[in-house]
């Protein structure tokens, strides 16, 4: 069983065969267009509200196809378009080869050098992550862009000060210092757009509330070369760049905007 990534012969174009649900109708990413958003002042009566919590060793993996942490503590929000509280399993990011492209869902056509994901889940429906990874309410994801700039992102400096310690695949290491995901949020976080969407790699399930902020977060060039140094495999292999699935479309989705 060839397994998926994103080369020519294993490549979102062909993720459809082993998982059909990649020509379903709510799939991510999509493009946004802000003119074609519905400002919906129910999201602004109930704020999207964060309360995550410090991690006091968090787990930084290399997964193969981009770097994760898995979170233990008891990071939690609710609000905004949300019904119920949903807890952070973990977070990841997608990035390109070259600042031009690297980032899943795209501002008017234009993609951004990178793309955070939180990954959150349904904790008053479901008891667990993979209980909730296929129920059409299970996931919450926000989607934050990078943008590139001359200072690094102090909030992400702590793992890219890291990533060669998980150079190679299945490699993971402990964050010494406590560490409070919340410094990865943008300053406004009551600017987003929001739509009903999917995982954006295998199992494509669509099972995601996504929530796409209007304000990137600024990261350093040398921040962008250590995502870029990660490796696929072992020592020699191929580095983990242009991890992103293009936009599929919104189809008869309603895109809403927390904001004018
Ligand atoms: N890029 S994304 O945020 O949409 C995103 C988030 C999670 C996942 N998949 C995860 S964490 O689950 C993989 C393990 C699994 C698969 C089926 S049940 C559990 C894929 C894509
Ligand atoms: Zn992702």
């Amino acid at each position: 069983m060839a397994t998926w990534g994103y080369g020519n012969d294993n490549g979102p174009a062909t993720w459809v065969k082993s998982f059909p649900v990649a020509a379903g109708t709510r799939q991510s990413p999509i493009d946004i267009v802000p003119t074609a958003a519905k400002c919906d002042t129910k999201l602004t009566e109930n704020p999207l509200t964060v309360n995550y919590s410090p991690e006091p060793a968090m787990e930084l993996c290399n997964p193969g196809l981009s770097v994760k942490a898995n979170i233990k503590s008891k990071s939690v929000i609710k609000g905004g378009p949300l019904e119920g509280e949903y807890k952070l399993e973990q977070f990841h990011l997608h990035w390109g080869s070259a600042d031009k492209q690297g980032s899943e869902h795209t501002l008017n056509g234009k993609m951004f050098p990178a793309e955070l994901h939180l990954v959150h889940y349904n904790a008053t429906k479901y008891s667990s992550f993979g209980e909730a990874v296929d129920k059409p309410d299970g996931l919450a994801v926000f989607g934050i862009f990078l943008k590139i700039s001359d200072k690094p992102h102090q909030g992400l400096k702590s793992l890219t000060d890291v990533l060669s310690e998980v150079q190679y695949k299945d490699k993971s290491i402990n964050i010494k210092q406590e560490y409070n995901p919340v410094c990865l949020l943008p300053d406004n976080i009551n600017k987003y757009w929001t739509y009903l969407g999917s995982l954006t790699t295998p199992p494509l399930c669509e099972s995601v509330t996504w929530i796409v902020f209007e304000e990137p977060i600024e990261v350093s060039e040398d921040q962008m070369k250590a995502f870029r140094a990660l490796c696929c495999g072992e020592c020699g292999s191929a580095p983990i760049v242009d991890n992103y699935r293009p936009p599929l479309p919104l189809g008869n989705r309603q895109l809403r905007a927390s904001f004018q």
